[in-house]
């Protein structure tokens, strides 16, 4: 657990980043800070490691007052990812990786295996170990990033906008990818955004910042879309917190039943059972494709899918890819709107909010 207590930043020239911080970051968990450029988000997290020094209060990781341990050795012991991956230029991937076990007293061959394995890990081929920092695209630096601050194994992860500088569909993987190994590794992470996309898709817990360094809200993603504490939060939010919302919900709860035959449209399976598109009536109509769901897709997907089909249809697969079954548009939305009343009125089942002047 990661704890600020009464934590104020002012810099030397009089800007205050950080105004009066008071918030405990629970420990197996990703923990988002975002807001709007320069509310404290990156001073907050740097004071974590100590490359910011508070000007009053305690940060205590694991219950240690971060002041009174050795800084060198406190950054060590926790990962750090940057935006731009901060790779050294003139050492190799795998040397980039083996960094921190070799300063950590491994030996060369250790450092060098771990790495390896680290490679693997993130996705990335053996091959790629070999070469330099600029060999390698953009999302690829951001894997040896995170792969780098994995490397000693430290159980705090903070990570200042590490995919901001990749295209959105690299991003998108990275973002899977991260959330894939936080299942493996269950590590307390601290990530900053500025977008609330990305803040939602990730955080189990996300910490809203206004200018001034004051935190106004933290609490689980839902929690936030259905109850922002004031107008800032909504604002910041933005205009489709209802389909946000939606994109936290998985589709598993709402009803299904077996395809429609002899009606305006058949669904054509292919020899496994697997749905391939929406065939009309009157052959002279073109087909329609469709996009197969399953129980853990969100019911934002279930509810796109079934607005762009014009079946009002969507197709429901297991696992396997295999049809089970066809649910229709009004169940998806039904569904949707019970979505939002029980995230509004939801009492005691969801971490606390905590809001702060
Ligand atoms: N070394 C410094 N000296 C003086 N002021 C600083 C220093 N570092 C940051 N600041 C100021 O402190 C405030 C908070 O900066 P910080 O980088 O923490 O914000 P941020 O929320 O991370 O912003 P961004 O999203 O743009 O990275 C800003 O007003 C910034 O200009």
């Amino acid at each position: 657990m990661i704890q600020f207590d009464a934590i104020h930043k002012r810099f030397p020239n009089g800007t205050t980043a950080v105004h009066d911080l008071s918030l405990e970051i629970p420990e197996g968990g990703v923990t988002v800070l975002v807001g709007s450029s320069g509310c404290g988000k990156t001073t907050t997290l740097r004071m974590v490691n100590r490359m910011v020094e508070p000007t009053s209060g305690t940060i205590r990781v694991g219950g240690k007052d971060v002041t009174r341990q050795d800084a060198a050795e406190l950054r060590r012991s926790i990962g750090y990812v940057i935006q731009q991956a901060g790779l050294f230029p003139h050492r190799t991937v795998l040397d980039n990786i083996a960094t921190v076990p070799l300063l950590l007293g491994h030996g060369r061959r250790r450092a060098r295996a771990r790495a390896a394995e680290l490679l693997e890990t993130v996705g990335l081929t053996a091959e790629s170990g070999r070469r330099y920092p600029h060999q390698l695209s953009g999302g690829q630096q951001q894997r040896v990033g995170v792969a780098r601050a994995l490397a000693a194994d430290p159980p705090v992860l903070l990570m200042d906008e590490p995919f901001g500088a990749v295209d959105p569909v690299v991003r998108t993987q990275l973002q899977d990818e991260l959330l894939r190994l936080q299942k493996e590794l269950n590590k307390t992470i601290v990530f900053v955004t500025h977008d609330v996309d990305e803040a939602v898709r990730l955080g189990d817990r996300i910490a809203i910042f206004r200018t001034g360094g004051h935190l106004v809200q933290c609490a689980a993603p839902a929690e936030l879309l259905a109850r922002p504490a004031d107008d800032f939060v909504a604002d910041f939010l933005g205009a489709e917190r209802g389909l946000k919302l939606l994109s936290l919900k998985t589709l598993a709860d709402v009803p299904q039943g077996p395809a429609p035959e002899g009606g305006a449209w058949t669904l054509v399976l292919d020899e496994a059972r697997k749905p391939l598109h929406w065939a009309p009536k009157d052959t002279k109509d073109a087909e329609i494709p469709l996009r197969p769901l399953a129980d853990g897709d969100s019911l934002l997907a279930a509810l796109d899918e079934s607005i762009a089909s014009p079946t009002g249809l969507i197709a429901r697969v297991d696992a396997d890819g295999v049809l089970t079954g066809v649910s229709s548009r009004d169940d998806i939305h039904e569904h949707a709107g019970r979505a939002h009343t029980a995230a509004r009125t939801r009492t005691g089942t969801e971490p606390e909010t905590e809001t702060a002047a």
